[in-house]
């Protein structure tokens, strides 16, 4: 699905947090979304999500103007998250947080969870644990779970290797490189290397603005580490 975004305002009160931010991703493309914290990357990523609305702007799905759907909706037209702080359901087992995902959008017993958990090979394993109970990298790989059962076209990640062991880190990453082209991915990131390692594109947020777009070709000719580093 293509996503574009056009010239998006978004206001906390009387602060301006998102300022013109304009920003177009192909369908199937991975962009990496960098920025120092409080830059106003989450706060893009919950106007995408739809629990946030942008004062003003407008945000096209495959040409379709989305910016007053509400969440569920965009959720049914293909839109998941893997949510900063992964937000998984603590009180819920591991089994039924991805069941009500893949439930909610019709694919509880079409294979979809069979397919998907065998990505995630520590799932299992934790099949009828509370979430709350897992690590917090086993959290990360049940947030994934639950955004892939839906079966999306775009997937937004908010900061997925924040707090996690560096070897969950590499698993991630071999599963967002595994999720390319098959979905266009907006992966928000504090770790560069990980994030231009895996993108196509990239983008730099600084106070509520967006760069332009960055290709992949011409990342080691731009200032996009130093212009992320805190
Ligand atoms: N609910 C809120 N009410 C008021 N201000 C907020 C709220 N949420 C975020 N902000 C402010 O908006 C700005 C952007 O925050 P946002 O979380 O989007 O940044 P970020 O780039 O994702 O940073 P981080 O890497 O720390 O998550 C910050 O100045 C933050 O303090």
């Amino acid at each position: 699905m293509k996503i574009e975004i056009e010239h998006l305002d978004q206001h906390y009160g009387s602060a301006q947090i998102l300022r013109d931010v304009s920003l177009t991703v192909d369908s199937g493309e991975c962009v990496a979304l960098l920025g120092r914290n409080g830059a106003g990357k989450t706060t893009l990523i919950k106007c995408l999500v739809g629990t946030l609305s942008p004062t003003s702007g407008r945000i096209l799905a495959d040409g379709q103007d989305i910016t007053a759907m509400r969440p569920h909706l965009r959720s049914r037209m293909g839109f998941a998250t893997v949510p900063q702080g992964r937000e998984v359901f603590r009180e819920l087992t591991v089994r039924e947080n991805i069941l009500a995902a893949a439930r909610a959008h019709g694919h509880a017993s079409d294979g979809t969870i069979e397919e998907t958990v065998e990505r995630f090979p520590v799932l299992p394993q934790m099949w009828s644990r509370s979430a709350g109970q897992l690590s917090g990298g086993q959290q990360q790989q049940l947030a994934f779970a639950r955004a892939l059962v839906t079966r999306p076209s775009v997937l937004l990640l908010d900061e997925p290797t924040e707090g996690i062991q560096p070897s969950i880190v590499a698993a991630i990453g071999d599963l967002i490189a595994s999720l390319k082209g098959a979905m266009t991915v907006i992966l928000v990131e504090q770790y560069v290397d990980f994030a231009l390692g895996l993108a196509e594109s990239a983008v730099t947020m600084d106070r509520g603005r967006v760069s332009a777009k960055i290709p992949k070709a011409e990342f080691d000719r731009t200032v996009l580490r130093t212009s992320v580093s805190v």
